[in-house]
């Protein structure tokens, strides 16, 4: 997979692409990615990328040539042109592993109000919110896309890192984790985990993510199929805590 960003500032990712595993799978080549600076594409002498609204209003806006140009100097084919705004559809686990699949993402990261709205209409392919909060840019959106993407790329984890996507995010939260040691601070591991017994783990494991899910995010759980066993803790977690 590649990656294009382009962005006004370019230098915010140094640092993730240096350190874990984005950094090691840029190493093992699992994806390349290039950062692109929208200002290089400025025609006019003073290097402009932004001027005032039309109609009026707060803000400057980013002018739809500089970004054109370095649009159709990235794309390719089949792109995602994808353009992180606060106007984007939610972003979550499930378009993170559509978009893993993808050749190639242009990420286009936004600043000031935003971006002259026939770039938007005429070359974007997605428009990606993170969530409902405003950002001084897309960049800090960028990043958290591309974490969430490479780590679901074909080797990206190593084989320490567990591949958590099944049992954290099979559409549940997921269930504590305790290591060493065994007391901390007069804290005890739950005496399940110590029994090696993994019939009985396992299922601790499924009661607690049912019940962090039913307590805390209801709406996951009407979006997931519950095996019958699931079925049946849910109902022991609902007598439980019928608040
Ligand atoms: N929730 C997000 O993913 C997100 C993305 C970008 C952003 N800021 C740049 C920007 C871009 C476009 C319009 C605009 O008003 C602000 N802030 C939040």
């Amino acid at each position: 997979m590649r990656i294009d960003i382009l962005t006004l500032f370019p230098e915010m990712f140094n640092s993730v692409f240096s350190e874990s595993i984005i950094g090691r799978a840029l190493k093992n080549n699992i994806f390349t990615v290039n950062c692109i600076n929208i200002r290089d594409f400025s025609e006019d002498k003073h290097k402009r990328v932004d001027d005032y609204p039309y109609g009026g209003g707060p803000g400057m806006v980013l002018k739809p040539e500089p970004v054109f140009k370095a649009i159709q100097n990235v794309r390719k084919e089949n792109s995602r042109i994808i353009f992180l705004t606060p106007k984007g559809k939610v972003y979550n686990q499930k378009i993170a592993k559509e978009l893993s699949k993808e050749e190639h993402l242009v990420l286009l990261c936004g600043h000031y109000e935003g971006i002259d709205n026939r770039i938007i209409e005429n070359y974007v392919t997605d428009e990606i919110s993170i969530g409902d909060y405003v950002l001084t840019g897309g960049e800090i959106s960028a990043m958290v896309l591309i974490d969430s993407v490479v780590r679901l790329l074909p080797g990206a984890l190593g084989k320490k890192e567990s591949y958590m996507e099944e049992s954290h995010y099979n559409g549940l939260l997921e269930y504590p984790q305790y290591t060493r040691p065994r007391e901390f601070n007069g804290h005890k591991v739950p005496d399940v985990l110590l029994s090696g017994n993994h019939k009985e783990i396992e299922k601790w494991r499924i009661y607690q993510s049912l019940k962090y899910t039913y307590l805390r995010r209801p709406d996951l759980l009407e979006k997931k199929e519950l095996t019958k066993e699931e079925e049946e803790i849910l109902s022991k977690i609902k007598l439980n805590f019928s608040n």
